[in-house]
């Protein structure tokens, strides 16, 4: 309730909430309190301009336009709210039945609604008004149903996706029906995008309206509507031009009235039309201390924060990161799912896309300050200086192009190289990251890779530039055991050969300690521990950590270790310590203040005002200090 009252404070959600309230007040109470006064004849003031009787002036038969204009609300509300139902109505019979229906009528309506969607709405309009007579009723029928073919598409396009989910699939294969999956657990997803549509939907049925009777194939007389009034006031428009400004104005206000409400609830649901500028928050947590700075920095961060607009205010998920790489390190990022680790590395590839806002004290990458360089200097050097390894290497590639010419783009734009040098260089870095038969395999499309072998060529692509710097985000998680470990030995080989420093970001706090010599352990998006990967660990949330993950001497009979309690959500950051609740050495100021990343001693840096005091040797678990 709290992000509607938010979203209400806004302008655009003030002025659409007046608006739409005044259009409702007119369309329930005018024709009550207004229909004499709209029929009433005045014979001695037949086609008058404004006067004090007449505030807007009069029509042909001497009637007030402004009472004319105000009842005339009901009927072009109601028309155009009846249209939306049936066209979304329409839309979402078409949208959802081929999910139900054998595969042959499935395809015949998904063509037919393609076709439908091609032709232009207008042109839809006047085809059904053709079909359905020309009137009142023929004209709501026309609308409906030339809204139809764009909510089919869309509903379509919105149950296509929910279908692929994972939910989805596991309720198909418990042996739920097509048409209680459909009701249960498809409608209910895509509901709300429907919605918004049908509200943005009924601005330009209203339009459609105005159109039609203007054109005098929509409402007949003696009713009026809107636009038979804009009719009626350009024959007069020399002599009276009010006549025909009220009516347009009123269809005007009242189309933005749903436009600016669907916008709103889409902001308020989470459905963007569109991108809002908002200042950063400014609330930054306690520093941490400033990162380490030798000469081979290739990356510097320093209270780097990421934060996201939501109409109650900001989220943000990273808040004041620190941390260098220097050439030829390899550093592991560890943490819970949603501690920001992704995050992290997205912005310092500059990956992360407004309305995301991005700050740092300090982002320098190969002594460039990415914040300051203007950004096709900074998308050349990080082009090729800097190599993202994705999680899911299906997703990484471009399904419809070959993998040899999406490597060779790389160094087309970035290198100059000729079409035919950059595919040289593509196969012979796919002969690098050791692709058997290259040549051939450039040819091929990602699909005829297998996972490890995309991973290997997302590498290989990495290498089409010189690389100062290679982020790896979960880039085993998809693979098997004995593949995770031909890449990162691949990754360890190339750090070896060219110097290039490593981002390893994982789950799995074992590979990380294998792979690299130095990790930073991220909770609640921040840094609580920066050290190296065979010291001792002095945060209890590392030592949790490291106490929940199992090996070969795990005790098999004793129960398995676990972290107690959930992360925070990023919009939920208690004050103090984020990990305060779940922390077995919790006291009271860990609950005031929030701990500052702090050097124990050389390499090691903490945020916990507890590190010293708790025994360097102890292992802590979920139960508390053992
Ligand atoms: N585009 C976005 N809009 C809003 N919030 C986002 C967005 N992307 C990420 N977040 C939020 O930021 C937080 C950190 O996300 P991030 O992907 O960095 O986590 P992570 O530590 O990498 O987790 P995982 O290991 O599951 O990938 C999460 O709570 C996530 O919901």
């Amino acid at each position: 309730m709290a992000k509607w009252f938010a979203a209400l404070r806004t302008p655009v959600g003030a002025f659409s909430a007046v608006l739409l309230f005044l259009v409702l007040v007119l369309t329930v109470f005018a024709p009550i309190l207004w229909h004499d006064n709209a029929f009433e004849i005045d014979t001695e003031a037949i086609a008058q301009g404004p006067s004090a009787a007449h505030w807007l002036g009069t029509d042909d038969l001497g009637r007030d336009i402004l009472f004319r204009v105000l009842v005339a609300t009901r009927l072009s509300v109601l028309l155009a709210v009846f249209a939306t139902v049936i066209g979304v109505v329409t839309g979402l019979v078409l949208g959802t039945l081929p999910s139900l229906l054998p595969r042959p009528a499935a395809r015949l309506i998904t063509s037919a609604v393609n076709i439908a969607v091609a032709f232009p709405g207008l042109l839809l309009v006047l085809f059904f008004s053709v079909i359905f007579g020309v009137g009142t009723h023929g004209a709501v029928l026309a609308v409906g149903f030339a809204l139809a073919p764009a909510f089919a598409r869309l509903a379509q396009t919105l149950s296509a996706s929910v279908a692929g989910q994972d939910f989805v699939s596991a309720a198909r294969i418990s042996g739920v029906g097509r048409i209680r999956l459909l009701v249960r657990h498809v409608l209910p997803n895509i509901g709300e995008t429907l919605v918004v549509n049908a509200t943005i939907g009924a601005g330009a049925s209203l339009l459609a309206f105005a159109g039609l009777s203007f054109l005098g194939i929509g409402v007949q007389a003696p009713e009026y509507d809107w636009g038979r009034l804009l009719g009626e006031g350009l024959n007069g428009i020399y002599v009276n031009p009010a006549a025909a400004l009220a009516p347009g104005v009123a269809v005007v206000l009242a189309g933005l009235a749903f436009n600016l409400a669907g916008e709103t609830v889409a902001g308020v649901i989470g459905v963007r039309t569109g991108l809002r500028k908002l200042a950063p928050r400014k609330a930054v947590p306690a520093r941490e201390s400033v990162a380490e700075d030798r000469d081979d920095a290739v990356l510097v961060v320093e209270n780097l924060q990421v934060a996201f607009p939501r109409p109650a205010g900001w989220t943000v998920p990273v808040r004041g990161v620190s941390f260098t790489v220097h050439a030829g390190e390899a550093i592991g990022v560890v943490g819970e799912s949603g501690s920001g680790k992704s995050l992290t590395g997205l912005a310092v590839s500059r990956l992360v896309e407004a309305p995301a806002v991005v700050t740092a004290d300090r982002l320098d990458f190969a002594g460039k300050p990415l914040l300051k360089t203007p950004e096709r200097e900074s998308r050349g050097l990080l082009g090729t200086s800097l190599a993202m390894v994705f999680q899911d290497p299906m997703t990484s590639f471009n399904p419809t192009r070959r993998i040899g010419r999406q490597l060779a783009e790389v160094a087309e734009q970035h290198q100059g190289l000729p079409r035919a040098k950059a595919f040289e260089r593509a196969v012979d870095r796919l002969r690098a990251v050791r692709i058997p038969a290259a040549e051939r395999r450039a040819k091929q499309y990602p699909h005829e890779f297998s996972g490890g072998m995309r991973q290997r060529a997302m590498i290989g692509m990495g290498l089409m530039g010189d690389p100062r710097l290679i982020i790896a985000d979960e880039p085993t998680t998809a693979l098997d055991v004995t593949v995770q470990r031909q890449l990162l030995r691949l990754l360890a080989r190339t750090r070896a050969e060219r110097d290039t420093a490593i981002i390893l970001i994982s789950h799995d706090i074992a590979v990380v300690s294998q792979t690299c010599e130095r990790m930073l352990v991220m909770y609640a998006g921040r840094v609580v521990e920066d050290m190296p990967s065979a010291g001792t660990p002095r945060h209890p949330y590392t030592r949790a950590l490291l106490a929940a993950t199992l090996d070969l001497e795990t005790d098999r009979d004793a129960p398995l270790a676990v972290i107690p309690g959930r992360p925070p959500e990023p919009d939920r950051v208690p004050t103090g310590c984020a990990f305060a609740d779940r922390c077995p050495a919790v006291t009271d100021r860990c609950r005031l203040e929030d701990p500052v990343l702090e050097r124990v001693e050389s390499g090691h840096r903490v945020a916990c005002w507890e590190a010293s005091s708790l025994p360097v040797k102890e292992t802590v678990t979920a139960g508390g200090a053992e």
